[in-house]
C-alpha cells in the first residue's frame, strides 16, 4: 500500500519524493505500507491550503459543519473492523482494544456533531440601559495536530473533530509508527466531503515537518499528544513564535489497592490497567500501591492471573497481549528492567524480551511484575511506556494517597476500596486530572475532559465541552441600541 500526503484536496507525494516504511511490529518482515518523507516545503503547501479554506470554512454554520462530522462518524462504522484490523497489524494492539479504539473515534463524532448546535456562549445584563452584552466562540485558524502512535484513531478524532467543528481548519501530523490508519482516517473525512484544504495530511518525521509546523508562522495552534520531553520543546518554541500551544503529556500512574477492597474487582484492574495494550497507554498502571494486609494475597493473584497472559499477534482473537509498538520502545523497556535490578527491585515474573515460536520476528516484552520498589526508585517515578508495573507496599490509607501524588507527573489514579468516606478523600486529595473509584486507570470516555496536571500537561484538556477552550477565542459582543454616547454614563457611575 502506498500512503500519500492529502494537501488541498488532493492526494500527492512528497515533494522531494522521499518516502519512509510502516511495518508490522509483531512481524517485522511485514511491510504494511510506505508513505511520505514529507519535509519544510511539504508542510508550505498544507498551511497556505489550510490558510485558504480557513476563509471560507469558519463561514459555514456551525450545525453544518457538525454535520460533516456526523457523516464521518457514520463513515467510521461502516468502516469499523477493516480500521481495526489496519490498527492491529500496524501498532500491535489486540484486535478488541483496535476496535475500541474506533469505537472512540465514533463517540467522538456524534459528540461532537452535536456541538454544532450548541457552542453556547453567554449573555448577560450590561450596567447600561438599552444594551445587550454576549460572549461568542469564534474560531482560531490552522490548527496544527500532532500525534502519537499508542491511539491511532481516538487521539487524532478527539483533536480533528472538535477543531473543525469550531470552524478551524487542521493539519494533521501523524506518528510514523501509524501513518496507514492515519490515512485512512483522513480519507474518511474526505469522503464526507468537507472541502479541500479543510483537512490536511502529512506525514514525515517530527523532527521535520514537526518541527516546521511549529515554526510557521500561518500556523495559529499547536495540539500535541506524546512524551513530556517532546512536550517541553514544543511548549517552549510555541512560546517564542506566539501560538496556543495545548500539551497532552507522559503518565506515572498508580493504582491503590486498600485492605477492605474487592480483590477480584481490583485484580481485574491492575491487569487490564497495566498489560492492556502492552503498558502502552499514557493512562496505564505502572504502580501498584498495596496495602500491607492484603500485599501477599493480592500478589499471588496477580502472578497466577498474569502468568496466563497469551502473547501474539494483534489480529489473532486469543492474543491478551501485543508487541511493542518498535524496536526503540523494546530497547527502552529493556533498560528499564536493567535500570530496576540494579536498584534492588526484584523481578517476580517476566523481565524478558520473548522471541519463541511466532513471536520471533517481532518485538514482544513479558509482562512483568517488580516487588521491592520503593518510591524514590528510577522505576517508580519514570515512564516506562511498556508492560512493567511496581508493587509498592503501604501501611495506612495516607500514605498511599502520598506516594501516589509523590511524582512529577499526574494523569489518571484509582482506588480500590469499600470505604466511602476514604473514596471521597480521594477524590479530594488525589493530584491528577482523572481519578476512578473502583475502575481501573485507563477507559476515556469521549464526552468528559481528559488531561493532566503537572508535567502532564499545560492545563488544558482535550474531549467533553473543554476541548472547545483549546480551539476557540472568547469574543465578547455589546450592543448598544440606545442611540447616544453611553461611555459618559460609565466615566461617572460613582
Ligand atoms: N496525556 C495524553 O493524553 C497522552 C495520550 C497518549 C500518549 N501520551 C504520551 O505519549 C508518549 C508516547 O508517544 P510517542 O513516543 O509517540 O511520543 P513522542 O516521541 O513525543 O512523539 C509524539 C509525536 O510528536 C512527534 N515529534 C517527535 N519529536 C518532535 C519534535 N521535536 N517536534 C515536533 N513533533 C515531534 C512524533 O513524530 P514521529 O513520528 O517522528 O515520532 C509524534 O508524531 C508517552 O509519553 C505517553 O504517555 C500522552
Ligand atoms: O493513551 C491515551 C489515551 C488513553 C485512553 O483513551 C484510555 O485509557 O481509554
Amino acid at each position: 500500500m502506498t500512503c500519500l500526503n492529502y494537501i488541498n484536496g488532493e492526494w500527492i507525494p512528497a515533494q522531494s519524493g522521499a518516502t519512509l516504511e510502516s511495518r508490522n511490529p509483531a512481524d517485522w518482515r511485514e511491510l504494511i505500507a510506505t508513505f511520505p518523507r514529507s519535509e519544510a516545503g511539504d508542510v508550505d503547501a498544507a498551511v497556505a491550503s489550510a490558510r485558504q479554506a480557513y476563509r471560507t470554512w469558519r463561514l459555514v454554520p456551525a450545525p453544518a459543519r457538525g454535520e460533516f462530522i456526523h457523516k464521518v462518524g457514520e463513515l467510521l462504522i461502516q468502516h469499523k473492523e477493516t480500521l481495526a484490523q489496519l490498527m492491529s497489524r500496524e501498532m500491535g494492539k489486540p484486535i478488541a482494544e483496535a476496535r475500541g479504539d474506533v469505537q472512540e473515534g465514533i463517540d467522538c463524532a456524534f459528540y461532537y456533531a452535536g456541538e454544532g448546535r450548541r457552542l453556547f456562549g453567554q449573555t448577560t445584563p450590561s450596567e447600561m440601559p438599552n444594551k445587550f452584552a454576549m460572549s461568542v466562540r469564534t474560531p482560531l485558524g490552522v490548527c496544527a495536530l500532532i500525534t502519537p502512535w499508542n491511539f491511532p484513531v481516538a487521539i487524532p478524532c478527539w483533536k480533528m473533530m472538535p477543531a473543525l467543528v469550531c470552524g478551524n481548519t487542521v493539519i494533521l501530523k501523524p506518528a510514523k509508527d501509524t501513518s496507514t490508519c492515519a490515512n485512512f482516517l483522513v480519507w474518511l473525512f474526505q469522503e464526507a466531503g468537507l472541502p479541500p484544504g479543510v483537512v490536511n495530511l502529512v506525514h514525515g518525521a517530527g523532527e521535520t515537518v514537526g518541527k516546521a509546523l511549529l515554526e510557521h508562522p500561518g500556523v495559529d495552534l499547536v495540539s500535541f499528544t506524546g512524551s513530556s520531553k517532546t512536550g517541553a520543546e514544543i511548549g517552549a518554541t510555541c512560546g517564542r513564535t506566539h501560538k496556543r500551544v495545548c500539551l497532552e503529556l507522559g503518565g506515572k500512574n498508580a493504582q491503590v489497592v486498600m485492605e477492605d477492597a474487592d480483590l477480584e474487582l481490583a485484580l481485574e484492574g491492575a491487569i487490564w490497567g497495566a498489560f492492556g495494550t502492552s503498558g502502552q497507554r499514557c493512562t496505564a498502571t505502572s504502580r501498584l500501591i498495596l496495602h500491607r494486609d492484603i500485599k501477599d494475597k493480592f500478589t499471588a493473584m496477580l502472578l497466577e492471573h498474569t502468568s496466563k497472559l497469551r502473547l501474539g499477534h494483534g489480529n489473532d482473537p486469543n492474543t491478551d497481549v501485543g508487541p511493542l509498538v518498535n524496536q526503540g520502545q523494546l530497547q527502552r523497556v529493556s533498560h528499564y528492567l536493567e535500570v530496576a535490578r540494579s536498584e534492588g527491585a526484584k523481578v517476580l515474573i517476566g523481565g524478558e524480551i520473548l522471541k519463541d515460536g511466532e513471536l520471533h520476528h517481532g518485538f514482544f516484552f513479558a509482562p512483568t511484575i517488580l516487588d521491592k520498589v520503593t518510591p524514590d526508585m528510577r522505576v517508580a517515578r519514570e515512564e516506562i511506556f511498556g508492560p512493567v508495573v511496581a508493587l509498592i507496599e503501604v501501611s495506612e490509607f495516607e500514605e498511599a494517597i502520598a506516594i501516589l501524588n509523590d511524582t512529577s507527573y499526574g494523569l489518571s489514579s484509582s482506588v480500590y476500596t469499600r470505604d466511602v468516606n476514604r473514596a471521597f478523600q480521594a477524590m479530594r486529595d488525589i493530584e491528577a486530572g482523572i481519578t476512578y473509584i473502583n475502575g481501573p486507570t485507563i477507559g476515556a470516555e469521549v464526552h468528559l475532559p481528559f488531561g493532566g496536571v503537572k508535567q502532564t500537561g499545560n492545563g488544558h484538556r482535550e474531549a467533553g465541552s473543554a476541548a472547545l477552550d483549546v480551539f476557540t477565542e472568547w469574543k465578547t459582543v455589546y450592543v448598544d441600541f440606545s442611540g447616544k454616547l453611553q461611555r459618559a454614563q460609565i466615566d461617572n457611575r460613582e
